[in-house]
């Protein structure tokens, strides 16, 4: 479980996030919403280690990571997939998700299953990263932080800018992962629909701080979508 106590932010004199509490459960997908520089990326940003906290733990599977880098994060069995992507655009599809692996020494092959998820990849695999369509390059950033097997996988946005179809496949992937129920998943979505189709659990930010958590079954009923329309 991840479990987010107390946690402030700041960049520079901007006090961004406040007093923000979260969990994020093996097996369920939580959803983190809100609108447009509410601070979600930097949420996200901060439980990776890729920007530092002010106070407040993170603690993931019971111990405190907030003081730790990225790199032992990942280690850790924290997936990230950044908002935009960042795929390495000149480097093959296979050369991308290897990536994932590099600083998991011990695992260094590709997990098949990750063709089976994203079939597409499979056949692009020779492909540089930068040829790939949006879409494409979604599922190969999400099947990156997938590679080393993750606990908990960490989605910054990840149908910004995506086709439909892709989004469904997305969509099916995500819940796939968590049925099964040996990892969590945080989603930080825009898209309403998407978002309220996956949620096991909510959580909506505004001007940094969290004002609405609940089950996602009563998403409609709490008028949750009326807290995030732009
Ligand atoms: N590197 C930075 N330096 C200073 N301020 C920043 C930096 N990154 C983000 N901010 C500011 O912090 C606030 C929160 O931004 P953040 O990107 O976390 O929001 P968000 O909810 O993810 O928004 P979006 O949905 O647009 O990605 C915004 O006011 C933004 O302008």
């Amino acid at each position: 479980m991840l479990k987010v106590q107390n946690l402030h932010q700041y960049y520079g004199g901007s006090h961004i996030l406040r007093n923000v509490n979260i969990t994020a459960e093996i097996g369920k997908v939580t959803v983190l919403l809100g609108r447009n520089g509410v601070g979600k990326t930097t949420l996200l940003k901060s439980l990776m280690g890729l920007v530092p906290i002010r106070s407040g733990s993170v603690e993931w599977q019971g111990r405190d990571v907030a003081r730790k880098t990225p790199y032992e994060r990942a280690r850790s069995g924290i997936g990230y997939v950044p908002q935009g992507r960042e795929i390495f655009s000149r480097l093959s599809v296979e050369d991308n998700l290897r990536m994932g692996l590099s600083y998991c020494s011990a695992r260094t092959r590709i997990p098949g299953e990750l063709y089976e998820l994203f079939p597409v990849l499979k056949q692009m695999l020779h492909r540089r990263g930068g040829d790939l369509s949006g879409g494409q390059q979604q599922q190969l950033a999400i099947a990156r932080a997938l590679a080393p097997q993750p606990k908990i996988l960490i989605l910054d946005e990840p149908t910004e800018g995506i086709q439909p179809s892709i989004i469904k496949d997305i969509g099916r992937v995500i819940r796939m992962l968590a049925q099964r129920g040996d990892m969590a998943i945080l989603l930080c979505e825009q898209y309403y629909d998407f978002a309220e189709e996956l949620a096991d659990h909510y959580v909506v930010m505004e001007r940094g701080e969290v004002i609405a958590a609940g089950p996602g079954s009563e998403m409609q009923q709490k008028g949750i979508r009326k807290l995030v329309a732009i």
